[in-house]
């Protein structure tokens, strides 16, 4: 049997472009060859379990083999095997639907990912590594005769007879200087840990010596032995795969050390499996993040019948929850295409609500079954619940039932207790709720302690969401508004009908106001006078609520930044009714005026820490003068 012939593909030059072209991740010549080779023991297996084959199976298995002085990769398997009739069909016709659609993709294709996948070019990405490949084969038919192709990366191939004397197929990659590099044990085991970890044949790459334990020595010491055996790189059966029923809490414990070995136990999981309307099975862990930002996100596997494809699952999993670790599998979700595809398919969308679904239930769960150990963890997931909460609105619907408002005491509270919580006191005037927050309690604490003492609770928004979540909450809870709690005088926070009455004139108001702006020279902080209880701080400096909500958003890049431009602006309120200003304006004196106006301003500062420098300085100095 000798044959030579053309590929039949219109393009001449397809092979210079999926070398270079596609050259940046040409590592994935190796995943497309071993699922290829994966593939056909699992068509074995399959015609085995139909009755269409009566032979011996064996165990099934694929092979990589590296000979560093060859300078070759063989890829091998028992499967179906091809004859010469099914090369002709299955490898020169290269079975895409037009070179002319080819051409135009492939300018547009970011990596080699996309052309390869959706123009059935699995085996071809051989040439981005070799410049000449064999393919050694013996179909699994009756009477089949072995068959050997060789292409050197031209259009022309040649059909030889085979040597292969058992069903299955070699691929022999003779690797070409360009790609030296994979001709390395080491790097080939990188890639295949990287795609072939858990296939579902074994996979087997040269061998490994063990040292097994062997009886003890004369003096009673163990002794050990070499063992050589196959160094098979995967685990055919991962947890995902397994029915949850069958799993223990060590096993989904131990599969996550597997994935990430440097990270700290997760916190809980999630079993996911559907078939119906769609295919998709995997693990979802919940890491432990604390209050951190910068966490790694894409922690998520993305795998295709156990072949992995990518870690980047944007799109797939709602963007809240790429802080997840853990796999996913769906032979559904279409891997070689678009983003913007991706991002319209409606598998994908389903899969997306499927997911979001899924781990609210779980939260939900968790959170009836055991109250305390959700409210432990609650350090933890708050910031996966808060950021869902806040920017999915099917997790919000669901998550508003065991979302945890946490108050300066560390109680926790869902949405409903709280409000039940407050209602009383924190009303105002006009019927609307008004919720404390502080996001900084050291700094905040007179402020806190004043609302305290007006009988508020104050709540703690110190996580790197609560900017959000707090903009939430006032757009999704009924008459509600957030404050923080230094956004105003404690009296003034919720506004009610009781206000303290003035003790002061028109024209005493007048007196100390000027007292107090005489005293102030600092940029940016404006006077007033307020009647406060007696018992209030004499000077408080607050910032406007909304005023302070634009400059955190500009300075996040909320693209407010007309507000992040201005100047801080400050509320220097001054309490008429407390003892100081009576003090003021008994003294008819202007210099002691002036001192205590500005000692009572400084006090103000130091409580939220914003006296330093020059002016600190001259604060304790006057205030050892004073005494
Ligand atoms: N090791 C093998 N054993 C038997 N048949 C094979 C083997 N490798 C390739 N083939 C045959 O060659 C065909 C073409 O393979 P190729 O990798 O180019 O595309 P594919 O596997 O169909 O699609 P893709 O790899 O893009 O998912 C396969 O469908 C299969 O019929």
């Amino acid at each position: 049997m000798q044959e030579k012939g053309t590929i039949s593909i219109h393009t001449e030059n397809i092979f210079p472009i999926i070398k270079k072209f596609l050259y940046s991740d040409n590592e994935i010549f190796l995943r497309e060859l071993v699922s290829n080779a994966v593939d056909a023991t699992q068509k074995m297996k399959r015609l085995s379990s139909l009755g269409q084959y009566n032979g011996e199976l064996g165990e099934l298995q694929v092979e990589v083999a590296l000979d560093e002085t060859a300078k070759t990769i063989t890829i091998s398997d028992n499967g179906i095997g091809m004859n010469a009739d099914e090369i002709k069909k299955y490898i020169n016709q290269i079975a895409f639907s037009g070179a002319t659609e080819f051409m135009e993709k492939f300018k547009e294709a970011k990596d080699a990912n996309e052309i390869i996948g959706r123009f059935g070019l699995g085996f071809y990405s051989a040439f981005m590594v070799a410049d000449q490949v064999e393919i050694n084969t013996l179909s699994y038919q009756e009477g089949a005769e072995p068959a050997r192709w060789t292409c050197d990366g031209s259009t022309e191939f040649e059909i030889t007879e085979g040597t292969r004397t058992t069903r299955g197929t070699d691929i022999i990659l003779h690797i070409n200087k360009d790609s030296e590099e994979f001709v390395s044990k080491q790097k080939l085991q990188e890639i295949l840990d990287k795609y072939a970890k858990f296939l579902p044949v074994p996979i087997k790459f040269g061998e490994r010596t063990d040292q097994v334990p062997d009886g003890e020595d004369e003096e009673g010491k163990p002794k050990y032995m070499s063992v050589v055996s196959d160094n098979i790189i995967n685990e055919t059966t991962p947890i995902w795969t397994k029915a949850p029923s069958e799993l223990k809490d060590e096993d989904y414990l131990q599969f996550y050390k597997e994935l990430y070995p440097f990270s700290e136990e997760p916190l809980f999981w999630i079993h996911l499996n559907v078939d119906y309307p769609f295919n998709l099975t995997g693990v979802l862990y919940f890491p432990k993040v604390k209050n951190d930002f910068d966490f790694q996100r894409n922690k998520i596997k993305l795998f295709s019948r156990q072949v992995f494809i990518t870690d980047e699952v944007k799109d797939i999993v709602p963007e809240f929850l790429m802080l997840l670790h853990g796999v996913i599998d769906s032979p559904d979700i279409p891997l070689n295409v678009s983003r913007s595809f991706l991002q319209a398919d409606s598998n994908v969308k389903k899969i997306n609500t499927y997911i979001t679904k899924k781990v609210a239930d779980k939260l939900s769960e968790i959170f009836k079954a055991d109250r305390k150990a959700y409210e432990e963890k609650w350090s933890d997931i708050g910031l996966f619940v808060k950021y869902g909460y806040v920017s999915d609105d099917k997790f919000n619907e669901k998550a508003k039932d065991f979302v945890l408002l946490t108050n300066t005491a560390k109680e926790n509270y869902t949405l409903n207790e709280y409000k039940e919580k407050v209602t009383a006191a924190q009303t105002d005037k006009d019927g609307q709720l008004v919720y404390l927050y502080t996001n900084e309690p050291e700094k905040q604490d007179s402020f806190i302690q004043s609302a305290t003492k007006k009988g508020y609770d104050v709540l703690v928004m110190n996580s790197p969401i609560d900017n959000h979540f707090v903009s939430q909450l006032e757009q999704k809870l009924e008459k509600t508004s957030l404050k923080r709690v230094d956004a105003d005088v404690a009296d003034k926070l919720i506004k009610k009908d009781d206000a303290p009455a003035t003790v002061l004139t028109d024209d005493q108001v007048t007196q100390v106001k000027t007292v107090f702006e005489k005293a102030i020279t600092k940029p940016g902080f404006k006077v007033e006078l307020e009647s406060l209880n007696p018992d209030e701080l004499p000077v408080t400096v607050t910032m406007d609520e909304f005023m302070r909500r634009m400059k955190d958003m500009a300075q996040m890049g909320g693209g407010m930044s007309f507000y992040g431009n201005l100047p801080d602006n400050y509320k220097v309120v001054v309490n008429g009714n407390h003892k100081l200003i009576s003090r003021i304006l008994e003294t008819g004196d202007e210099n002691e005026q002036a001192q205590l106006a500005k000692q009572a301003f400084d006090l103000a500062l130091l409580s939220q820490g914003l006296l330093t420098g020059a002016e600190l300085t001259e604060f304790v100095n006057r205030s050892v003068s004073l005494i």
